[in-house]
């Protein structure tokens, strides 16, 4: 479990009294957070997120919270940031940043069907569009950039043959992200990590994205490989399930049709979709922070998937 900083019902008891949500009753936390550290809070007036951010600073929380209250507002599913008497939505405590959100009904679909991904991908092209006027920007922190600084941070832990898929794939995408077809791109708002793990559904419905703690401004594309990549796999062998991604990329196609630049890019935007997890994973495994409990996730994966993307291309996206 990743709980970094432990918080008890006699920590909240005046805190809360700055919303408008009655006593807290209870706080449990919430094993599966590998980057912030989640609590089930139950008050008086109903049941909450609350999160205390470890690594983003109030610099960058704006955006995320302003986000998911500009797509709650119009009609995105998303949870609502809940403000104090004051009007945050951004607050402290134990010293750290913290928010408190709307709980999302429901449980994540891991074992999804196409069904599933039709509802995440319309869902997704409805979040891009709503996004279209959101005021604020904040780069891709787990961007190009990053892979760039991070590469050779991780690179000496690997053995030879993922040491050299790691330099060729990062040498392509440098190329990939100076390419006309990739400044062609549409851009805006993403959620930029929509894993199985961060919808949820109730029964075959979808109730929510959450955790949009790695939400930038980046090409829309990048969203949909990163969607892609996880829920329209087999997590066995990274495979692509072609009917689970002709069901996301259809519904998504229907709310927002995809461009030529789009069409052009999807191959290369597939593997940057890999790459970057693969690094993240890469980064968290050989350099873990201290935390209470902590389950880091496998980096062979997206390593697999890397692979398949770049010996199996995937069918045209339109
Ligand atoms: N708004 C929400 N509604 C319901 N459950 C949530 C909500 N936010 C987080 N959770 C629960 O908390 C877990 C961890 O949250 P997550 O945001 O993924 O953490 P982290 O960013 O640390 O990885 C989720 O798997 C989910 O069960
Ligand atoms: N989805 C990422 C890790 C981010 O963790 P999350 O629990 O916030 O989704 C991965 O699988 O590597």
């Amino acid at each position: 479990m990743a709980v970094f900083t432990p918080v008890t019902l006699d920590d909240l008891s005046q805190w809360i009294t700055q919303f408008n949500l009655g006593r807290a009753l209870a706080i449990k936390g919430i094993s599966s957070g590998i980057e912030n550290t989640n609590f089930f809070l139950t008050t008086e007036t109903g049941e909450y997120v609350l999160t205390i951010f470890e690594k983003l600073t109030a610099e960058q929380l704006p955006f995320y919270l302003h986000l998911m209250r500009h797509l709650a507002e119009r009609g995105v599913l998303v949870p609502a940031p809940i403000a104090n008497l004051e009007g945050d939505i951004l607050h402290t405590l134990k010293g750290k940043p913290a928010s408190i959100v709307t709980k999302l009904e429901g449980e994540s679909q891991l074992d999804p069907k196409p069904v599933h991904c039709e509802a995440v991908g319309a869902m997704l092209a409805r979040m891009h569009i709503a996004g279209e006027n959101f005021p604020m920007h904040l780069p891709n922190l787990r961007g190009l950039d990053w892979w760039l600084k991070t590469t050779p941070v991780v690179l000496p832990y690997l053995p030879d043959g993922p040491k050299e898929l790691l330099r060729a794939e990062i040498h392509a995408q440098d190329a990939f992200a100076a390419s006309p077809v990739y400044r062609a791109l549409p851009r805006g708002p993403i959620h930029a990590d929509l894993f199985r793990n961060n919808v949820m559904f109730s029964g075959d419905r979808l109730t929510g994205f959450f955790d949009f703690y790695f939400g930038c401004c980046d090409t829309w594309l990048f969203d949909i490989a990163v969607t892609v990549n996880d829920w329209c796999i087999d997590l066995r062998t990274g495979a692509l399930d072609l009917d689970r991604a002709k069901a996301m990329l259809d519904a998504y196609h229907a709310v927002r049709p995809f461009t030529e630049a789009e069409r052009d890019a999807w191959q290369p935007m597939l593997q940057a979709g890999a790459l970057r997890f693969w690094l993240s994973r890469l980064y968290d495994f050989y350099l873990p922070r201290e935390a209470e409990m902590l389950t880091p996730h496998d980096p062979t994966h997206f390593e697999r998937i890397l692979r398949q993307r770049i010996d199996h291309p995937a069918p045209l996206l339109f």
